[in-house]
């Protein structure tokens, strides 16, 4: 399995933020992970990614558990976080190019794959610029280029489209569908054409909490709207 999460349970103080789930994502699979704001979408996100430890539970990626073999299981993520961290004062090419060190790659490969990431991610206008002089969308497209820089196997990408204008996000859109092509991806929304338009399975959560976890085929045979299926299951009572 790509993604394999078991009984993952995260507290804080007296709050359940992610309360028990499980749920598997098969190589190649992209996913959605939908829920209303507080659901639990991050925190999950950064548990797979090593950035938290769970209270409870088992988190794999690309089979390495993320507790016990952190190295292995961060070198197959690539993670573009909610709030991207960039360094605003270097240059696109410099920061992807120091990005690649940290990953241990070097020479004339790593240039090549910046290239590469770079032209994949229609970063190219903009790659002797600071990060700090691009606009929000291209921002975006760093971040994204930096989440494949190292061609991981598996994307987890946490809200990699908010705040883009509808151009932008449907460039963005292409971007995560071509370098999705040969990975597995798990990415948060709160977008529901996105899903439409890239996902294969949806996993709804609340409260922290899987309360579906179906194909986006499924889901359309109830004859309801993403959009309603959304609210009937997570509506506050
Ligand atoms: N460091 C923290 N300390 C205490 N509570 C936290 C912390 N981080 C998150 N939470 C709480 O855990 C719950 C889940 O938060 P999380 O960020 O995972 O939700 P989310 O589904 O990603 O929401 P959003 O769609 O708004 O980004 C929220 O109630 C949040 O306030």
């Amino acid at each position: 399995m790509s993604i394999e999460v078991t009984n993952l349970t995260k507290v804080y103080g007296t709050q359940r933020a992610v309360d028990g789930i499980s749920f598997t994502l098969k190589k190649g699979e992209i996913v959605g992970f939908l829920g209303p704001n507080g659901a639990g979408k991050s925190t999950t996100m950064k548990i797979l990614t090593g950035y938290l430890k769970p209270t409870e539970g088992l988190a794999k990626v690309s089979d390495f558990d993320v507790l016990t073999q952190p190295m292995p299981a961060r070198r197959a993520i690539g993670y573009l976080p909610e709030h991207n961290p960039l360094y605003l004062d270097m240059y696109v090419a410099e920061f992807l190019l120091f990005s690649g060190k940290l990953y241990g790659m070097g020479g004339a490969a790593l240039q090549a794959r910046v290239d590469e990431v770079i032209a994949m991610c229609g970063l190219e206008p903009e790659r002797r610029k600071k990060i700090g002089q691009l606009s929000k969308g291209y921002r975006q497209r760093v971040g994204l280029a930096q989440s494949f820089l190292h061609n991981p196997d598996v994307l987890i990408l946490d809200e990699p489209t908010t705040g883009l204008d509808p151009n932008q996000l449907q460039e963005i859109r292409e971007v995560i569908r071509t370098a999705g092509k040969d990975k597995t991806v798990l990415f948060s929304t709160h977008i529901m054409q996105e899903v439409e338009a890239l996902c294969d399975r949806v996993i709804i959560i609340n409260r922290g909490k899987v309360v579906s976890d179906s194909s986006l085929q499924e889901l359309r045979d109830t004859g309801d709207s993403l959009e309603e299926i959304f609210k009937k299951l997570t509506q506050q009572a």
